[in-house]
């Protein structure tokens, strides 16, 4: 049956019009009940499949977890990221990630519906409700020296914000280094860890945690006023596929970016869709806590801080508290 059932997705996904079960059986050179029993567990794992008497069947609505073949489809027109390891349940598909690195040479994605321990920066949970949001780690395998990763996030951040932006038309902002935000709550973080040594970078493991579908009550009480999702700022429920595939298109773009140009080139703009400008903030950098305002960012991507006594200060990835 599982043999049947990924060939039959392809089938049927990879056509708008509807498929009669006589031609899948032909290709699948298999019988027409195994397609329709094939047909009726999709269904059950929630795909909504059309049949018509004498036209056959068509996928009417994906289900709103993960399918590999699907993912597959989706990423196969990708020019970097398009091999996709996708779990129901991971620990962290950052764990995920680390463990299949080793065996697998090219660029790839993980994704889950479902984390048990996600992870943000400084240990802290990540709250990742099964099927309600993007829980995705990214490896890429750049040769750059290991100081050229100060600016990275900063590429990919732009990347996110500007597919909230243009695509869903929602005035999202950057906390630098590692959130997006729409207003004062957060819809997205990312963090990024990296495998490297004296010779320079091996791998890029880039976290990222998107909330796409949650409903403000489906926050647990801290998030409740802190973090917000597509759904709630966009009004409609979010195709977890289609943001997929623009998320990916346009990390791609600006991930070919950092690896040719310095960040200079897109400072302005990153600038303009940043949130912490104009506010006294807290940094916390290590032992170093600063009460004060941010002035700039250097081509390097550390921020610039004036404290309330006037001292200057550099932070390359600080904590900030909005
Ligand atoms: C109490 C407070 C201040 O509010 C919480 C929490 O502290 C803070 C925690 N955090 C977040 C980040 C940014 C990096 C996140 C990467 C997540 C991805 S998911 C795929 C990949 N696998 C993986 O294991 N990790 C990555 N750094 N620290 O965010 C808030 N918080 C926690 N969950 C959420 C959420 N779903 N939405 C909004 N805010 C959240």
């Amino acid at each position: 049956m599982s043999k049947f059932k990924s060939e039959i997705i392809k089938c049927l996904y990879k056509n708008d019009e509807y498929i009669s079960g006589q031609y899948i059986a032909e290709k699948l050179n298999c019988s027409r009940v195994t397609i329709k029993k094939v047909i009726d567990q999709l269904k059950h794992e929630g795909f909504n499949i059309e049949s018509q008497t004498n036209k056959g069947y068509k996928i009417t609505q994906l289900p709103p977890l993960w399918q590999q073949e699907i993912v597959n489809i989706e990423l196969s027109k990708q020019k970097i990221l398009n091999k996709a390891y996708v779990q129901p349940q991971v620990d962290s598909t950052q764990l995920l990630a680390r463990s299949i690195i080793n065996e697998e040479h090219d660029d790839f994605v993980v994704l889950s519906d479902e984390q048990t321990k996600g992870r943000g920066r400084f240990n802290r949970e990540w709250s990742s409700i099964k099927g309600k949001g993007l829980w995705m780690s990214i490896v890429l395998k750049p040769h750059i020296p290991i100081h050229k990763m100060s600016t990275f996030n900063l590429f990919i951040s732009l990347a996110i914000q500007e597919v909230v932006e243009k695509h869903y038309q929602i005035n999202s902002k950057i906390k630098w280094p590692n959130d997006i935000y729409v207003g004062e709550q957060k819809l997205c973080g990312f963090l990024t860890e990296m495998i490297a040594d004296t010779d320079g970078v091996n791998a890029i493991i880039c976290g990222i945690g998107f909330n796409l579908n949650q409903t403000r009550e489906e926050f647990d009480k801290v998030g409740q006023h802190r973090a917000t999702s597509l759904l709630i700022e966009h009004g409609s429920t979010i195709d977890p596929y289609q943001f997929l595939k623009y998320l990916i298109e346009a990390i791609e773009k600006r991930y070919n970016q950092f690896l040719v140009s310095p960040f200079s080139e897109i400072k302005d703009t990153y600038k303009s869709k940043s949130m912490i400008w104009n506010r006294t903030l807290n940094y916390t950098e290590g032992n170093k806590k600063v009460k004060g305002r941010a002035i700039d960012i250097q081509d390097n991507g550390f921020l610039t801080v004036i404290s309330e006594d006037g001292e200057i200060y550099q932070f390359m990835s600080a904590d900030i508290d909005i």
